[in-house]
């Protein structure tokens, strides 16, 4: 993902003059569909009607499709054919992002391959995201895959959803096919708890009602277009944690120079905050900020930054330093959503490595129930098939550091890595820590005591226990587990 990422923010500044100059934050978008809706012909519509193509892009693109066109009009799915060889080249994560804007706003959009589409962006471009566009074939209408990734997205917390409803030149520009199809995906983000829904006919083929008006085929629409409801659409709300930086590397270049580098993922940090190193407890102050070019007075959430602390602590890749005052959610055991990705779908009990921002750890993962996508229910399950939305316990064998993902998308997000293949099985949302016993797990029958390791050796040698050595298995954890453990007992 970082190539990707990288290499397309270094475009950036030629994409369109009007992002690098606003002030204000870009609009945040995903776009939803079924093999063949139409997305990448949406998707390279919005960029050339925005002119957020350049002139040599262009050319290229009138040139490479010529033949294949005929309403004359480049083929503006091949815009996008750049990302099919980045994703050639094997980058981990599929996502890469297309800015654009228009006179009043500019605007940024994950762009996924299709039947991955839920994949990793999950834990990445979506869930940054502001707004979805579902996209519908005006000929089909809803179809299940619609209710899926609207409810997927609705679990991301995306709470606006703009209704695309495409090819409308084959239906005949018909009103009542729009009505019929309008509501009903109005009943459906009823029942998902998201009111704010705008159902817009077009042809991302001919240009209609994407960002120039399609009256003249369709005088009965008095809706917005595309792009005017993007302008309409609302920022996300800050998130709501403190400060938090996942340690991607500890940087030494010198013996006198110590940071910790990462991407703020979420709240803000100014030199003399107080931070915690977690999961160790160490306690700092911060002495500075760095970036790439400079010394810096504040860093907020998406800011790349390298971290100096005012005095010799113990950190590692996979550590998270967060503020004092407000810190993540410590235990060994949590609830998540999760959506099952492999055809294999999740089994109970099975291990998994659990991967959340540079953090990997050991995880068993219980279903508990699946959603059923036609009556909005929550049916008990003991395991999830693929492409299932499920709930499920988590169980650690080493403390794990979660946000709730209301709170924030970043620190409550995490993909599922199946040991044996290495390929991602799922992907989760955490929803809450479980009110259970800190570091006791049970497992197999047998009681699973996580305690630092003098205290285990200690607990061991009692005289209840000694008897009982066959039953409880002791296993090494942090200090800041114990504690975790501690606490569960005393609450
Ligand atoms: N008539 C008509 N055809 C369209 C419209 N939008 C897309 N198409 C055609 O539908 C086909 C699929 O479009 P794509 O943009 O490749 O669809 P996609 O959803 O991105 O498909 P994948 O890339 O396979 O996920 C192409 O032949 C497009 O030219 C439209 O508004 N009207």
């Amino acid at each position: 993902m970082t190539a990707a990422i990288t290499a397309l923010a270094a475009e950036l500044p030629d994409v369109h003059p009007a992002f690098v100059t606003r002030d204000s934050r870009p609009l945040r978008l995903i776009t939803c569909g079924s093999v063949d809706d139409g997305k990448s012909t949406l998707i390279g519509r919005l960029l050339w009607d925005t002119k957020a193509v350049k002139e040599d892009q262009a050319a290229t693109l009138h040139r490479d499709s010529g033949k294949q066109n005929d309403l004359g009009l480049p083929d503006f799915a091949l815009l996008l054919d750049g990302l099919q060889a980045e994703r050639e080249q094997g980058i981990t994560i599929d996502v890469a992002y297309r800015y654009f804007a228009s006179d009043k706003r500019s605007f940024i959009v994950a762009d996924t391959p299709g039947h991955e589409q839920y994949t990793r962006n999950m834990a990445t471009g979506a869930s940054t995201a502001d707004l979805a566009i579902l996209l519908v074939d005006a000929r089909t209408g809803l179809l299940e895959q619609t209710r899926r990734h609207a409810t997927i997205a609705s679990l991301m917390g995306i709470k606006q959803f703009v209704l695309a409803v495409n090819k409308f030149d084959l239906v005949g520009y018909d009103r009542a096919v729009f009505d019929r199809i309008s509501h009903d995906f109005k009943e459906l983000a009823l029942t998902l708890g998201v009111r704010q829904v705008t159902a817009i006919p077009m042809s991302a083929l001919k240009g209609e009602n994407v960002v120039y008006s399609g009256a003249a085929v369709m005088p009965w629409y008095d809706g917005p277009t595309l792009v005017e409801a993007l302008e309409l659409a609302t920022l996300r709300s800050a998130q709501t944690t403190g400060f938090r930086l996942p340690v991607q590397r500890v940087c030494r270049p010198g013996e006198s120079f110590r940071g910790y580098q990462g991407t703020v993922a979420g709240g803000a940090v100014k030199p003399g905050d107080g931070v915690i190193i977690l999961p160790s407890g160490q306690i700092a102050n911060v002495k500075q900020i760095v970036t790439f070019d400079l010394v810096r007075n504040a860093a907020v959430a998406g800011d790349a930054i390298t971290l100096v602390l005012d005095r010799q602590v113990d950190v590692s890749r996979g550590d998270m330093i967060v503020s004092l005052d407000s810190q993540p959610q410590s235990g060994m055991s949590f609830d998540a959503h999760l959506v099952a990705l492999q055809p294999d779908g999740i089994q109970p009990g099975r291990r998994y490595w659990l991967k959340s921002g540079s953090r990997r750890q050991r995880v068993q993962v219980n279903p508990v129930s699946q959603l059923d996508l036609k009556s909005g229910k929550w049916n008990p399950a003991e395991a999830l098939a693929m492409n299932a939305i499920g709930k499920v316990h988590l169980a650690f064998d080493e403390a794990a550091i979660f946000d709730p993902y209301e709170q924030n998308r970043s620190t409550g997000a995490f993909i599922l890595i199946d040991p044996d293949t290495n390929n991602t099985v799922a992907g989760g949302m955490v929803t809450a820590k479980r009110a259970d016993l800190g570091g006791l797990n049970a497992n197999d029958g047998r009681v699973i005591l996580s305690l630092p390791a003098d205290l285990a050796e200690q607990i061991m040698a009692t005289e209840l226990l000694a008897s009982r050595r066959d039953e409880v298995e002791t296993r090494r954890v942090t200090n800041a587990a114990a504690r975790d453990l501690i606490d569960g007992i005393d609450g």
